[in-house]
């Protein structure tokens, strides 16, 4: 999409350079965004691209180039000058404070300068922002309370009250549902052909197909192809110049299930304290074999993967693990009879973000002992664990001292793995664990599942994305209102069985 003869693009950057700890994160990157277009950015995982957004948004200054907004030159020095400039991001994960509601919030970012003094002024903002753009919000609600998708549109109502024309939107589908994806896509475009112009990063081809008008591929951080149009490339020629280089295409592990390793009886938990609950819940996991559960988000998967770590008490039922029920057991007991959890959501529960990468890969063994006891910790040999670590698991840009606040999503999802797959892991679960990472590492992830299972792990593989499900699972479960409802040979699963089961408990 070219703007009219003469007109300014929205957003030109040249010759881009941004390293951290003398190590280059954007090496001459360069990105021209038109008004009125949809422009998407793709890249492996540490590829630059959400640095190159936070330099043209003023959170990172350049240490090159230029750029320059409707064609006037500008360096914001922060978010807040970018989006008085027309510039506005909204990220991975949003910044609202959560105990405010939606109107306190655009009265915080509006700031003293704006002639706004009041929530009640500011909600009245919100309401008539939010109709004109058609993006439901109620200003009145407490953050805190709202569910993703309502945070995501407060965040994006947000932005373009402080001013932006522009929109920068990071990965938003990664953490919301088909559905909400779709309306989320669909405003975007209409949002762009409004006048407006709208970046979207991304690692989904077919939201690049779908919604967006021209695509820029960057690679260790370089821009390999400069906004080309959409129209006309393929999918695989997307991926050649994302990773530089072919893929191996996975499959199911190469094993036979053995003996019976957990088995899951009547399982149930409160509905009412905890979100969904679940009913009656009943598996069967054997060694050596992957058991996919397939379901829409929300029945209950989160509630299911929280007991089985221990960090949420079923009403009755058991685990039992090698024999032993496990039920009333502490995470740490879980962990000593070898059950691994890699849960969806990397920093809530896995790791923890102000930390070096060394300790979060150090964090579940220091409490057996592996580094000497509380009062004298063999740091030395917690650092060189995780350098040998980050050469296996090939972290790029990691050393052990970093802050694992500074990984890419790839990369953190490296570090889990890396220490979850350890010596002693019997059963494996794992939730989403490919989710908004790239193709090499969603490969990556997958083919450390393989190898687990294929040397003896049972894996049990909960996953809101079939193709992941069917890629890798012996049989493939249903799970729908917390309790599941069909089983079968993942050779047998087709479309319709799925739908019909989960049409079944609508
Ligand atoms: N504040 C920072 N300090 C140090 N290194 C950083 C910082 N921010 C990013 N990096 C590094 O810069 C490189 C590019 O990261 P960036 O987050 O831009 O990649 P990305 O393409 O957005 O990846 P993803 O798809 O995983 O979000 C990575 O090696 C990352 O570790």
């Amino acid at each position: 999409m070219d703007s009219l003869p003469g007109t300014p693009p929205a957003l030109d950057m040249q010759g881009i350079g941004k390293a951290f700890d003398g190590k280059p994160a954007l090496e001459d990157a360069d990105f021209t965004l038109e008004w009125g277009e949809v422009h998407a950015i793709v890249g492996e995982n540490g590829a630059g691209k959400s640095t190159l957004m936070n330099v043209a948004t003023g959170v990172y200054a350049a240490d090159s180039g230029h750029q320059s907004i409707d064609g006037a030159a500008i360096a914001p020095r922060s978010p807040t000058e970018a989006t008085v400039a027309g510039l506005g991001m909204v990220h991975q994960h949003f910044r609202l404070v959560e105990s405010f509601t939606v109107a306190e919030n655009v009265l915080l970012g509006l700031g003293k300068k704006s002639r706004v003094r009041s929530a009640s002024e500011a909600a009245a903002l919100v309401s008539a922002k939010s109709a004109e753009i058609g993006l439901p919000v109620d200003p009145h609600r407490i953050v805190a309370d709202l569910s993703i998708a309502d945070r995501q549109r407060a965040e994006i109502v947000k932005v373009l009250l402080l001013g932006a024309r522009i929109l920068v939107l990071d990965e938003p589908t990664a953490v919301l549902t088909e559905d909400e994806a779709r309306a989320l896509l669909d405003f975007v475009r209409r949002l762009a052909r409004q006048g407006n112009a709208v970046v979207l990063i991304t690692h989904k081809f077919r939201e690049v197909a779908a919604f967006c008008d021209r695509i820029t591929i960057m690679r260790h951080g370089k821009t390999v192809l400069s906004g080309a149009q959409v129209e006309g490339i393929s999918e695989e020629e997307v991926a050649r110049l994302i990773v530089g280089e072919t893929l191996a295409t996975g499959g199911r592990p190469d094993s036979q299930p053995g003996a019976l390793r957990l088995s899951i009886k009547a399982l149930s938990l409160s509905a009412r304290a905890h979100g969904q609950g679940l009913h009656n819940l009943e598996l069967e996991l054997r060694e050596a074999e992957v058991l996919g559960i397939a379901g829409v988000g929300g029945n209950g998967q989160e509630e299911l993967v929280a007991c089985l770590g221990g960090l949420l008490r079923p009403a009755s039922g058991e685990i039992i693990l090698g024999g032993l029920d496990i039920v009333a057991g502490t995470p740490h007991e879980r962990r000593r009879a070898g059950l691994r959890v890699i849960p969806s959501d990397r920093f809530a529960t896995g790791m923890i973000r102000e930390l070096s990468i060394a300790d979060n890969m150090a964090l579940t063994s220091v409490s057996e002992g592996a580094f000497g006891g509380p009062l004298f910790l063999r740091r030395d040999g917690m650092r060189r664990k995780a350098e040998m670590m980050i050469d296996a698991f090939d972290i790029r840009g990691a050393t052990p001292e970093r802050s694992a606040a500074l990984l890419s999503g790839g990369n953190a999802q490296k570090v889990l793995l890396s220490r979850e797959l350890g010596p002693g892991m019997k059963v494996l679960v794992a939730h989403s664990p490919s989710r908004g990472l790239d193709m090499k590492a969603t490969q990556f992830v997958r083919t450390a599942i393989r190898q687990a299972v294929e040397s003896g792990a049972a894996c049990l593989l909960i996953s809101e994305d079939l193709q992941e499900v069917l890629s890798l699972s012996h049989r493939v479960a249903v799970m729908n209102r917390g309790t599941i409802v069909g089983c079968r040979a993942a050779d047998d699963v087709t479309p319709e069985w799925i739908g019909a089961l989960l049409a079944g408990h609508a």
